[in-house]
């Protein structure tokens, strides 16, 4: 039985189309904000593997919540990857492009340096060195830009605000790969079989759709393939300001996810099926 820490997110609930047997821990039996006990609940479940697909994602929040976001983002993922590596299971994780600083314009490699600019990605790049120092079986999944007919997601607030709005200004100097969550819970899975055939695939991994966009190239697709009749203006990031920065390059290289034998989904015709989803719900 696969453990899933999550239930109500994008990917948790696309894990849960996939692996309906699975058993998923939602924030009521384990508040991550109570990182000590994670190893217990691990312990008595005896999965054979834990995905953790819960997290602090409110970016913009973080700033605020600086601790809180550092002990769901930093410490909870390293408890569980120990109790996960006592008992000799795969442990996988998901992290995002927030941990790099996004300078330049070539896409970032599983190894390239970090330096997080805003405290969320500070937050998950804490989760990421605890989890490798426990040294267990894992996999980090570094991904971009999460889209799903559930949840709050970009695709959702621009067909929230195509309601009452027939102009939006988008940033496009902010370039990254919008990645489908149904395509990132298979990767996660796919990930956990792949360690279980061979723990030296252990490490991490970048997993993000294609083709890297702008977000508000990725707001004109949203539009066309919607039918909203919605003109969406470029802007520079500087004519949006938020309470967090985000990086001006999100592109990650995925090159190297032939090692668990899959590759990078086509966020554009996964859009079409997110949307079909939201207009039958
Ligand atoms: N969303 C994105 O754009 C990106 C996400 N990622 C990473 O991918 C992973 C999955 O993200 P995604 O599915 O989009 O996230 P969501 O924001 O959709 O879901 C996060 C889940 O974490 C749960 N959660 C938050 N705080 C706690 C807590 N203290 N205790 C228990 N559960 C908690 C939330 O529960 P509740 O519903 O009760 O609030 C929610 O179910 C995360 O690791 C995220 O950092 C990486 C890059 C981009
Ligand atoms: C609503 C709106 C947003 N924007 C910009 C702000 C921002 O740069 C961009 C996307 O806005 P969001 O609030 O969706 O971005 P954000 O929540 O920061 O998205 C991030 O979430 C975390 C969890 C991650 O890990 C990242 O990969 C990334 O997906 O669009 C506009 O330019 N105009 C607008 O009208
Ligand atoms: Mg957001």
């Amino acid at each position: 039985m696969i453990l899933v820490f999550g239930q109500s997110g994008q990917v948790a609930r696309e894990l849960a189309r996939r692996v309906p047997d699975a058993r998923f821990i939602g924030r009521t039996e384990a508040d991550l904000s109570r990182p000590q006990e994670l190893k217990a609940i691990i312990d008595l479940a005896e999965p054979s593997a834990v995905i953790n697909a819960a997290a602090y994602t409110a970016v913009d929040r973080a700033e605020e919540e600086r601790d809180l976001a550092m002990t769901v983002n930093g410490e909870a993922p390293s408890e569980m990857a120990a109790a996960c590596a006592a008992q000799g299971i795969p442990f996988v994780h998901m992290s995002t492009d927030y941990v790099f600083p996004g300078k330049g314009d070539a896409p970032m490699a599983p190894d390239a340096p970090t330096g997080p600019i805003n405290a969320y990605g500070q937050s998950k790049l804490a989760g990421e060195l605890g989890i490798r120092a426990v040294g267990g079986p894992h996999a980090i999944l570094r991904t971009s830009w999460v889209v799903s007919a559930h949840g709050a997601n970009f695709v959702k607030s621009m067909l929230r605000l195509s309601e009452t709005r027939d102009k939006l200004t988008i940033v496009a100097d902010q370039i990254g790969g919008p990645t489908p969550a149904g395509p990132l819970a298979a990767a996660c899975l796919a990930a956990v079989e792949a360690l279980k055939n061979d723990a030296s695939v252990s490490g991490t991994y970048h997993f993000a759709g294609a083709p890297d966009v702008s977000w508000a190239d990725f707001a004109r697709e949203i539009f066309r393939q919607a039918g909203r009749d919605v003109v969406v203006e470029d802007i520079p990031t500087t004519a949006f300001p938020t309470p967090a920065r985000r990086p001006h390059n999100s592109r990650l290289d995925c090159s190297t996810l032939d090692r668990l034998g899959i590759s990078r989904p086509d966020w554009k015709a996964e859009l079409t099926e997110i949307l079909k989803e939201l207009e039958t719900a």
